[in-house]
C-alpha cells in the first residue's frame, strides 16, 4: 500500500501515565469513577502526553479550506464553488468557530489548500494546490501527487503548530460539497451503502437530498474506489482539506500531541489515516457526534466515543472548540480538588 510516509514512528501511548492518571482520579474526594467520561478523557490525554500533568493551555484550531468540483451537480447549498466568502469570514474572525474559540481561549488559523477563487484577506495562509477539485462524477477529484501534496501541507502545518508550543491541535475545515466527498470516502472504506452514510450536509431540501444520494452512488460506480488503497480513495473521491487533515493527524500522532476531531470531515480523514497507520486513532479525541448520519458509523468503526452529542453540523472546527470546555473542566478538577486523604475518608471495601 502506498503510504504518505514510509518511515513513520508514532509516539507511543503511555499505559503507565494512563494508570497513574486513573489512580490520581480515584484518590480525589469524589466517588470512584464519578466523573465518568471526563475521567476517560483525562486517561486518554495522559496516555498521549505521557504524563499526569496534562498540558492543555495553548491550543489552536487549524481550518483547512478548499472547493469541490462536485458542487456543480447540485449536491450542496450552492452550485458554484464559492467557499471563499465563508473561509474569509473565518480568517477575519467573524464565523461560528471564531465566536466559540474566543470563549474557549483557542487560536484559529485558516489555510487555503484549494479554494477556487481569490480573496482579499491577508489573514489566510496560502498553500493552494489547485483551484478546487475536479468533478468526481466525471474524473478523479485530484491526482495522487496532489493528494500527497495535501497530506504534506497538513503535516507541515501541524508540525509548525506543535513547534509554536501548542498543547492541543483541533481540526477544522470549510469546503462546500465536502459532505458528498466524505460520504463517498466513508461508504468505500467501511463497505457501507450510500444510504447508511449520506446526510443533508449544510442543510439541503429533502428532494435535493435524494438527488445527492444518487450522485454519490453514481460517483462510486464511476470511480470504483478501492478501500485497500486509501491514497487512491483520497485522490478519486476526496478533497484537499480532507488530505490536509490526514497530514495534521499524522503530525500530532508522531509528536504525542492530542488531536481533537470535529465533525464528519474529521471522521472521514480519521478513517483514511487509520487505514494508512493502524492504531493511530489512539491519538485522536472525538469531540462530538456530528449530525451527519455517517458520523456514528465512523466512530463505532474506530472505537471512539464522542464527548458531546449536540446535533452540530457546522464544521469549521466548531465542535472541537466546544469540547475544549470539557478539557478545561477535567483540568480544573485535577488541579483544584482535594483528596480522600485530605478528608480522612477511606472506602471500606
Ligand atoms: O462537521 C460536520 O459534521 C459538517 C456537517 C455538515 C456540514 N458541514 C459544513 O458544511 C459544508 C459541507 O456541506 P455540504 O452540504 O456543502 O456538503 C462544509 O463547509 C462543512 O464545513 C460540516
Ligand atoms: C453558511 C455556511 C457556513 C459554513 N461553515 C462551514 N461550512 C459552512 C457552510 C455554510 C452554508
Amino acid at each position: 500500500m502506498q503510504k504518505p510516509f514510509d518511515q513513520l514512528t508514532l509516539h507511543s501511548i503511555s499505559q503507565t501515565a494512563q494508570e497513574q492518571m486513573q489512580a490520581k482520579l480515584d484518590n480525589l474526594s469524589k466517588p470512584i469513577k464519578g466523573l465518568g467520561q471526563l475521567e476517560r478523557l483525562a486517561d486518554k490525554l495522559a496516555g498521549i502526553q505521557g504524563t499526569t500533568d496534562l498540558k492543555t493551555t495553548k491550543r489552536t484550531c487549524l481550518v483547512y479550506v478548499a472547493d469541490h468540483g462536485i458542487v456543480t451537480e447540485a449536491v450542496s447549498a450552492t452550485s458554484e464553488p464559492i467557499s471563499n466568502v465563508l473561509s474569509e469570514n473565518v480568517a477575519e474572525g467573524h464565523a461560528c468557530v471564531n465566536a466559540l474559540a474566543m470563549r474557549n481561549n483557542c487560536s484559529v488559523k485558516v489555510i487555503d489548500v484549494g479554494l477556487a477563487g481569490d480573496y482579499q484577506t491577508t489573514k489566510m495562509v496560502n498553500r493552494k494546490i489547485q483551484r478546487g477539485t475536479h468533478n468526481m462524477l466525471t474524473e478523479d477529484a485530484m491526482s495522487r501527487e496532489d493528494a500527497l501534496k495535501a497530506i504534506q501541507i497538513g503535516y507541515e502545518t501541524g508540525q509548525q503548530a506543535i513547534k509554536a508550543g501548542n498543547d492541543l491541535i483541533l481540526l477544522g475545515e470549510v469546503g462546500l460539497g465536502n459532505t458528498t466527498a466524505c460520504s463517498a470516502i466513508v461508504a468505500t472504506m467501511l463497505s457501507l451503502s450510500v444510504d447508511e452514510v449520506a446526510d443533508k450536509g449544510s442543510d439541503i431540501s429533502t428532494k435535493q437530498f435524494e438527488h445527492k444520494k444518487q450522485v454519490i452512488k453514481d460517483i462510486l460506480a464511476a470511480r470504483q474506489p478501492d478501500k485497500t488503497d486509501p491514497l487512491g480513495v483520497l485522490s478519486q473521491v476526496g478533497g484537499f482539506e480532507i488530505g490536509a487533515t490526514v497530514g495534521t493527524i499524522i503530525a500530532g500522532a508522531e509528536a504525542g500531541v492530542p488531536v481533537i476531531m470535529d465533525g464528519f470531515i474529521s471522521d472521514a480523514a480519521a478513517v483514511l489515516v487509520e487505514a494508512f497507520y493502524p492504531g493511530i486513532t489512539a491519538h485522536l479525541i472525538a469531540s462530538h457526534l456530528s449530525g451527519e448520519k455517517g458520523a456514528q458509523q465512523v466512530l463505532n468503526y474506530l472505537g471512539l466515543r464522542p464527548l458531546l452529542q449536540l446535533g452540530m453540523a457546522v464544521g469549521e472546527g466548531s465542535g472541537a472548540v466546544v469540547a475544549l470546555a470539557l478539557i478545561d473542566d477535567i483540568q480544573s478538577v485535577l488541579i483544584n480538588m482535594n483528596t480522600l486523604q485530605d478528608l480522612n475518608f477511606e472506602y471500606e471495601n
